[in-house]
């Protein structure tokens, strides 16, 4: 008899349920949970789940993670026990889910066999391996200025309409021979826009090793605010089981927006630009769980590429200053570029990449070394060069060179190109092979010399492929190669021909 009284745990009922008070704006404020934790899940009656957020004595401020329309005043409320989980696994790859994990794409249910919080403490700095290995990107102008390693962080900045999402898109594209695994998160934006991207990632056979994680803007601003945690905890269930994982944050803009309107509606004192105090708070415990892990932690990584919109150009504003401070770089992208049709719009000079450049190849390092200094002295001289001042031959050479340069790093979507494509091009570029050669036809004859690099020289490009040295012979190999094959584009040559443009 002893024994059983000692089994018997008395069954004291806590309250459990608790009854809607008012409801309205993704918020909804509840009274009667005496013990209900932070950040604990609450399911409604009506269907509906929330997030335990302001956990008062009396009342209880939840964010609706779904539509609030549907809850009515006095409804009852249940707590679980448990916080926001979303399944992770094989079983997500290929697949279009909501913030919480659960399918948009109308292919069926997703049978994941384990589920893991969202919110997830970062790895510890012990556990942190060097960001020494590159992730390509395809685009010449960040794979050769502004280099990005495997588990870095580099922001991706710039107004509206600057081709942000483009360069989030592309870099997921040219992830097929990688082995990378891609995440492309949409938090707050229009459903087509979602669509358009999806598209890509489908045209360009990529939609079979990524996941699509969307919050669109009208869906509830909690599900805005939790997309890219849930987003990070599938992309960190790869990383554990040592994958390499890419995931675009598009746009962190839209997710501190959805954020501030939650604290505001929680009646949070608001800070500047009406932000509330843990702004920063939101932003960096997202962007610290990205890194790369040693071997004997797994030995994946986790590359973020958070877009962020700045308005008229203002990247000291207070999101865009937070996130350049917690990334390791951030590439810019400049409206007045795009509008003069440099695309990519990338801004080498803004740009910087602070831990890539131990990634980069180093043929490409032999090649592209000082480019981003020396682009930006030409940059910079070309707009002296402009108030049409006498200009020395020195200075002349070095604005004929740079634009051959700027025409070279133009690229169009989704024209992604190997390293030793970017490579042979660039180094024509930065060898003077293009000097003589008109501007407007530099993309042709740029085409003719990786055309010809890579029919001469196959073992070169083969071997700086694969990461090899590019030696002095080397270089030398590729520049007769190519100059041979661009004698046709030269003036002097066309003349004869009688085509000539110059
Ligand atoms: N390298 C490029 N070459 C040609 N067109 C480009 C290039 N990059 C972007 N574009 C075009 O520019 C437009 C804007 O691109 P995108 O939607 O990526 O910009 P965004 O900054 O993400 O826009 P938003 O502010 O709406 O999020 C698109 O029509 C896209 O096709």
């Amino acid at each position: 008899m002893e024994e059983v009284l000692a089994d018997t745990r008395p069954a004291l009922k806590i309250a459990e349920v608790a009854r809607v008070l008012n409801v309205g704006n993704g918020i909804a404020e509840l009274a009667g949970f005496t013990d209900l934790r932070a950040d604990e899940l609450v399911t409604f009656t009506s269907g509906e789940m929330g997030i335990a957020s302001n956990l008062g004595e009396e009342r209880t401020g939840v964010i609706v993670l779904g539509d609030a329309s549907r809850i009515r005043p006095g409804e009852k409320v249940r707590r679980t026990g448990r916080v926001v989980d979303v399944p992770v696994g094989e079983a997500m790859v290929g697949r279009v889910v909501d913030a919480l994990g659960r399918p948009i794409d109308e292919r069926g249910p997703i049978r994941a066999d384990q589920r893991m919080p969202i919110e997830r403490p970062a790895a510890p700095i012990i556990h942190r391996a060097p960001v020494d290995q590159p992730l390509p990107t395809g685009i010449k102008a960040i794979d050769a200025a502004i280099p990005i390693g495997r588990g870095q962080r580099e922001l991706i900045l710039g107004d509206r309409q600057t081709g942000k999402t483009a360069i989030g898109v592309d870099a997921i594209l040219n992830q097929r021979d990688t082995g990378v695994l891609s995440i492309y998160c949409a938090i707050g934006q229009r459903a087509s826009a979602v669509a358009r991207v999806v598209q890509s990632l489908m045209d360009g056979g990529a939609l079979d090793r990524s996941i699509v994680v969307v919050a669109g803007g009208e869906d509830a601003p909690g599900l805005q605010f939790i997309a890219p945690y849930a987003a990070t905890t599938m992309a960190e269930a790869f990383m554990a089981a040592g994958r390499d994982v890419l995931i675009v944050y598009d746009d962190l803009t839209r997710h501190a927006r959805a954020y501030r309107e939650l604290s505001l509606l929680l009646r949070r004192p608001p800070g500047r630009e009406a932000y509330p105090g843990d702004i920063f708070y939101i932003h960096s415990r997202l962007l610290e769980r990205s890194t790369r892990l040693k071997d004997e932690y797994g030995g994946g990584s986790l590359t973020a590429l958070p877009v962020i919109e700045t308005q008229a150009q203002n990247i000291s504003a207070y999101i865009p200053t937070n996130l350049i401070s917690i990334t390791d770089g951030q590439v810019y992208l400049s409206p007045e570029l795009f509008e003069k049709g440099h695309l990519p719009a990338i801004d080498i000079g803004a740009s910087v990449s602070r831990v890539g450049g131990k990634a980069q190849l180093p043929a490409y390092r032999a090649v592209a070394g000082d480019l981003r200094l020396s682009y930006s002295q030409f940059e910079e001289l070309e707009s002296f060069a402009r108030f049409g001042t006498q200009l020395d031959e020195d200075t002349r050479a070095r604005l004929t060179r740079g634009r051959r340069v700027r025409a070279v790093l133009m690229q169009a979507e989704r024209e992604h190109l190997g390293v030793a494509e970017q490579i042979a091009g660039l180094l024509a570029a930065t060898e003077g092979l293009f000097d003589e050669i008109p501007v407007d036809r530099i993309r042709q004859a740029e085409q003719a010399a990786r055309k010809a690099a890579q029919r001469h020289c196959p073992e070169i490009c083969a071997r700086i492929e694969r990461g090899g040295d590019l030696e002095e012979a080397d270089r030398e190999a590729l520049v007769t190669e190519m100059d041979t094959a661009l004698v046709a584009f030269r003036p002097a040559r066309q003349d004869e021909d009688g085509d000539g443009d110059a």
